[in-house]
């Protein structure tokens, strides 16, 4: 039993890598060491943490040893290659890419919701898709109260969800239109910048994108409920980073609005922000760079008795990724691992 662990943060000079660092400091993770590995084209950078400059290592098998957590930052491509290497290591694999979140041997957690299944993990667990983090958060304590039986979600996913690059594009484009001069599109497929389109990933026979998919699996896999019927558009929008979802909510029976409001206000990992007055409504732009996802316009469904609508931003680098494995790590090491 150890009081402090010994951590690697696989592709920390990334979107998602870089904020896991920022919240092992913030959160003051019992540290014993830290590593921070990346590509052979990121050696030579060092990494501010605690008031020291950490160098940036290449991944390499013979990086991983003496490690007890590592969490993944990078493709899942990277993850399948490295996940046997960290776990014969004897390190649990906290993996924020896709690779391993079907996998019914691999934990998919999300802390306010299940954290009970981080007990089942045989040294990986994987961290869920931004979006459906998001939406479960703001589900969960509905669904524990009225059972849900069909949600109806539309995302606004922002330039962030596609890594540094994708900011960097919707940054430089929008300086290229503002300047009227020629740009390219070498990220996203369309113009990010005063543009919107349908989510980026891959499209598949069922005319479902990737993103999709993985709203509905993953959130069905987290709530334990194969029965949940789930309707789901996800659209990229040029917001430099936080993802918002309108939300349709229709339960099992009627759920009163007071009841939905107070089960929301009391919610770990939720924050109300509601003023229909001030016609104020959670915004990216609030929820960036902020822990809880935000919730409100929650109101009543007139087309349909036993619905709600809701509405919520959240930061997708933050509890849709990095946070939410940072949470999973002090899970494991408040239990000894
Ligand atoms: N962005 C988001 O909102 C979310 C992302 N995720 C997932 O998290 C993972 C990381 O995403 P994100 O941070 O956005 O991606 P980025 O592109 O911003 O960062 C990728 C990281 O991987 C490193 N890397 C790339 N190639 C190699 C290699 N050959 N060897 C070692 N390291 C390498 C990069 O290092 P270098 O800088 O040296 O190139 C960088 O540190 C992905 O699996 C993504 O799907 C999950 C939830 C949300
Ligand atoms: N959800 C991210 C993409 C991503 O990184 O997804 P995943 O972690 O499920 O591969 C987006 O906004 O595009």
């Amino acid at each position: 039993m150890t009081d402090t662990y010994r951590v690697a943060v696989l592709g920390a000079t990334g979107a998602v890598g870089t904020e896991m660092v920022h919240l092992l400091e913030q959160r003051r993770f019992p540290l014993a060491s830290l590593k921070l590995l990346a590509s052979e084209r990121s050696v030579g950078r060092q990494i501010a943490f605690a008031g020291e400059a950490v160098p940036v290592e290449p991944l390499t098998p013979g990086a991983i040893k003496d490690i007890d957590i590592v969490l993944g930052a990078t493709e899942a491509d990277l993850s399948r290659q490295y996940a046997r290497t960290i776990v014969e290591a004897g390190a649990v694999f906290i993996d924020n890419s896709s690779a391993f979140r079907l996998d019914p041997d691999v934990p998919l957690v999300v802390p306010e919701v299940n954290l009970a299944d981080l007990k089942h993990h045989a040294g990986i667990v994987a961290n869920p898709n931004c979006s459906t983090i998001l939406l479960v958060v703001a589900l969960w304590p509905l669904h524990r109260r009225h059972a849900i039986r069909r949600v109806v979600v539309s995302t606004y996913q922002a330039a962030s969800g596609a890594g540094a690059a994708g900011m960097s594009e919707l940054l430089r484009q929008s300086r290229q239109i503002l300047a009227d001069e020629e740009f390219t599109c070498e990220v996203f497929p369309h113009p990010i910048a005063f543009n919107l389109f349908p989510h980026d990933s891959a499209i598949g026979a069922d005319h479902y994108c990737a993103e999709e998919r993985k709203l509905i699996y993953e959130t069905r896999r987290i709530f334990h409920d194969d029965t949940l019927r789930i309707a789901v558009t996800c659209v990229r929008v040029p917001v430099l980073r936080a993802h918002s979802e309108a939300v349709n909510i229709e339960f099992a029976e009627p759920f009163a609005l007071e009841e939905a409001l107070a089960a929301l206000s009391a919610a770990p990992g939720v924050h109300l922000v509601e003023d229909w007055q001030r016609n104020h409504f959670p915004m990216p732009i609030e929820a960036s760079g902020k822990d809880p996802v935000l919730v409100g316009r929650i109101r009543q469904d007139l087309s349909c008795d036993h619905a709600l609508d809701l509405w919520l931003s959240g930061d997708q680098l933050r509890k849709g990724a990095a946070l939410n494995a940072v949470q999973i790590a002090e899970a494991l090491a408040g239990g000894g691992l």
